[in-house]
């Protein structure tokens, strides 16, 4: 038997993270992964989806620039997008981040892990053992989510692309019909496009990116509609088949027919099969945790869940942040040493629930951060939105001919702060933490008119904002 002060389950972004806070604060951790150490993010997620992504949007940008236009008038080499992405994958190999993980201090156990009552974890190991952790003060549940898959009659048999796949193929498919409103569905829509395959995106309800501001999923389905996806709303897929290609009946009794058909229709917490009926939880559903990431309805304060699995913000750099904030709250529990539990205190995750911001990297991207008007007004904030568009900034005119974007900051009259910021337009992604920060550390209006952007840069917007907000 195995003993270690923290038993780390799930060496994805978050488990790295928490694990290295927990050594950093003088405690020894085993971590427990199953597959690839780095997790989805690296392999199957933010990565290889990015990577390939990125040359698509640098040859969209040179297209909208005279001079640069006539210079960019190919098609992408998809092979070479391809195995680009494959570099950024190292290749579905784990060599560096185990190197990393040795190095900063922590034992790597591979192998699948379940809880088997109170501060205990077995772990079925690739030879077939069975190898018992026990964690003298904590166990971290870091397993992340996989791709959920709706109810339909002999999808298997199909063989649907999820993420996975979308993120990992070697060939781009002539035709692909992608399930979902989503992230995932609109960035791999995007992607799969520019690299040459006839896309049809079949979404169930009436916008995209329902998450975010409406005018962000407008702006992005004229993106997508401009680069020739055929994208459909109202569409509810209700039978699949396969005879050579894959034939999709939509609720109208359409039927669409592709190579290969992607399903991003959301994700389920990775915990069905997590031994967690044997400390009193439920299988298969998120681990509910308070802002120290303490699992609620265990009794003995050992249980922790950081990252995707507990359902606060399915993002990477919000289970790094959560990582780093629980890592740190383990050891100093350990310790005896007090926490600091007030908002935005060192020991608890505040930006989970007021400050989560988020980039899809569509054409145009979508940049959010904090609450939309209508969470807003939900919430029972006295808000009013300030809009400007994009295009009026000298340095989006610059950026590109024809420059079209918006923005949207959403602020609270009562304490004149911002709750909300979104933009959507070409290359606003990088103008994201401006936003973050504004939030976040509640600048005051009054304060902002300090805060001046450069000129002739996109940033602009801000002041734009403020004169808007003004009147
Ligand atoms: C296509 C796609 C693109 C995305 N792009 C972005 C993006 O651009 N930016 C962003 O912020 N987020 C993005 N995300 C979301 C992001 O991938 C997740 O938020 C992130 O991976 C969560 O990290 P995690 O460590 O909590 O979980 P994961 O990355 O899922 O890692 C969990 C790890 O736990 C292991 N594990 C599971 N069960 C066990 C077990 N029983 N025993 C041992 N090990 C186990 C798994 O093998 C895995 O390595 C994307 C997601 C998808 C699907
Ligand atoms: N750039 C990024 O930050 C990024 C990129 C990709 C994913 N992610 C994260 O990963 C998570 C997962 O993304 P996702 O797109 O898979 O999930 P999602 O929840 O964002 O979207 C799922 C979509 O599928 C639809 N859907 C669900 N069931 C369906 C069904 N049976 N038939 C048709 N449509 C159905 C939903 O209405 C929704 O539009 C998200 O929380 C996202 O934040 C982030």
């Amino acid at each position: 038997m195995d003993e270690f002060d923290v038993v780390v389950l799930g060496a994805g972004p978050t488990g790295e993270n928490l694990a290295d806070r927990a050594h950093a604060g003088g405690l020894s951790v085993a971590v427990v992964e199953s597959e690839l150490v780095g997790g989805e993010c690296s392999y199957w997620a933010c990565m290889p989806s990015k990577a390939l992504l990125r040359p698509a949007a640098a040859l969209a940008e040179a297209r909208r620039l005279p001079g640069a236009r006539e210079a960019a008038g190919g098609r992408l080499d998809a092979a070479a997008v391809l195995a680009r992405r494959d570099e950024f994958t190292s290749h579905w190999k784990d060599d560096g981040q185990v190197d990393w993980l040795k190095a900063a201090g922590l034992v790597l156990v591979r192998g699948h892990g379940r809880l088997d009552g109170a501060k205990r974890v077995v772990v079925q190991t690739p030879d077939g053992e069975r190898r018992v952790l026990t964690a003298r003060h904590a166990v971290a549940v870091c397993t992340g989510t996989r791709a959920a898959l709706p109810e339909l009659p002999g999808l298997d048999e199909v063989r649907p692309w999820t993420s996975r796949e979308a993120t990992a193929s070697a060939q781009v498919p002539p035709r692909l019909a992608v399930v979902g409103g989503g992230v995932v569905a609109c960035e791999m829509a995007t992607a799969w496009r520019a690299l040459g395959s006839e896309v049809v995106q079949l979404v169930r309800g009436s916008r995209l990116l329902p998450r975010m501001e409406p005018f962000a999923g407008e702006a992005v389905a004229e993106g997508l509609r401009a680069a020739g996806v055929d994208l459909r709303f109202g569409a509810s897929v209700t039978g699949v088949r396969r005879d050579g290609p894959v034939t999709l009946t939509l609720d109208g009794g359409d039927t669409v027919t592709a190579d290969e058909v992607l399903f991003a229709t959301g994700r389920v917490p990775a915990t069905a099969d997590l031994g967690l009926e044997t400390v009193g939880l439920a299988a298969g559903r998120p681990i509910e945790v308070d802002s120290t990431g303490l699992a609620a309805g265990v009794s003995g304060g050992w249980l922790y869940a950081a990252g995707d699995v507990n359902g606060r913000a399915l993002l990477t750099h919000q289970g790094k942040y959560q990582g780093r904030i629980f890592g740190g709250v383990i050891a100093d529990r350990a310790a005896g040493r007090p926490l600091d539990t007030a908002d935005w205190g060192r020991s608890v995750a505040t930006a989970d629930e007021r400050a989560v911001p988020q980039v899809v990297f569509t054409d145009p991207e979508a940049a959010a951060v904090g609450l939309t008007l209508e969470q807003a007004a939900r919430e029972g904030h006295r808000v009013r939105a300030v809009d400007y568009d994009l295009g009026n900034v000298a340095g989006a005119s610059l950026h590109a001919d024809g420059y079209q974007g918006h923005a949207r900051a959403v602020v609270d009259l009562d304490r004149e702060t911002l709750l909300g910021v979104t933009f959507v337009g070409a290359g606003v992604a990088e103008l994201l933490h401006s936003a973050t920060i504004a939030v976040t550390a509640e600048v005051p209006v009054s304060r902002l008119w300090h805060a001046v952007p450069s000129y002739p840069t996109i940033s602009e917007v801000w002041l734009r904002l403020l004169e808007t907000y003004r009147g």
